[in-house]
């Protein structure tokens, strides 16, 4: 079988996305997926998303993790897919889609950022140590003093795989507080290994590391694939809405692959 695929990333997460509005692709097999994301013997890929058309909305977002398994929502995906979506010609200043976790907006800034609305959140939990709360995704959060000393495969691996977490997994977050904003390095489930960057993940980041009180908010996080901004609006101890995850989305090439 001959794909024809295009490769994008956001903040150095990366996607192989298929247009699947025909119906095409949706035969491909979890290890076909798999094989796909494969960095050596594949296209490399940390997720792979199909587009395809859904009644009432301008697209729906399918995702898999790089291990072949669909996943929950992912951030930094949604804002690639809506890239993708613009340049296969669906068209409107606002798009509206369906993924696994419900309805999302998205929208076009003039220098090239793509600004996602995620999910409300409304049930944060404070471990003492850790903060776990699912913005699309579940999130362990957990702040550090220097997060470059973090090992983020180690130390992430230990929390997903522990009593708690092993059946159905967890993505980890190393959060360290910044002159402005915060620097987050996660580790995520289904890829297994550290990101670039996770956008659920900064978004779960971003919502803990505001202060208290009510009000607007916008953070500034690095990641390291680059630089990201979350906006939201917190209304109670554990209640965020209106979430926007904003940050680049861009084509990297595209090209046909035989599997
Ligand atoms: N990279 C994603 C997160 C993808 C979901 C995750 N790995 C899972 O299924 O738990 C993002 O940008 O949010």
């Amino acid at each position: 079988m001959q794909i024809h695929f295009y490769k994008y990333q956001g903040t150095g997460n990366d996607f192989v996305i298929l247009d699947n509005r025909n119906g095409a692709y949706s035969g491909l097999t979890s290890e076909q997926i798999e094989h796909l994301c494969d960095r050596r013997f594949g296209i490399g890929a940390d997720g792979l998303m199909m587009l395809e058309n859904q009644d009432g909305y301008d697209f729906r977002m399918k995702y898999y993790n790089a291990d072949g398994r669909e996943g929950s929502m992912c951030g930094n995906g949604g804002r690639c897919l809506t890239a993708f979506a613009r340049h296969m010609g669906i068209t409107g200043e606002t798009l509206r889609f369906i993924a696994t976790d419900g309805e999302h907006d998205a929208k076009f800034r003039d220098n090239g950022w793509v600004e996602l609305k995620m999910k409300d959140v409304d049930q944060v939990e404070n471990g003492g140590s850790f903060f776990y709360l699912n913005t699309g995704s579940p999130h362990y959060v957990q702040f550090v003093t220097d997060i470059q000393e973090v090992d983020v495969y180690e130390d992430g691996r230990a929390v997903r795989y522990n009593d708690r977490f092993a059946a159905v997994g967890t993505n980890v977050n190393f959060v360290q507080e910044i002159d402005k904003g915060i620097f987050v390095r996660t580790y995520e489930r289904g890829v297994e290994d550290e990101t670039y960057s996770c956008g659920t993940g900064v978004t779960a980041a971003a919502l803990t590391a505001a202060p208290g009180e009510a009000g607007e908010y916008a953070i500034p996080v690095e990641t390291l694939g680059g630089h990201l901004e979350v906006r939201f609006l917190r209304t109670g101890e554990q209640q965020y809405e209106d979430i926007w995850l904003c940050g680049p989305a861009t084509p990297v090439f595209e090209g046909n692959i035989k599997i």
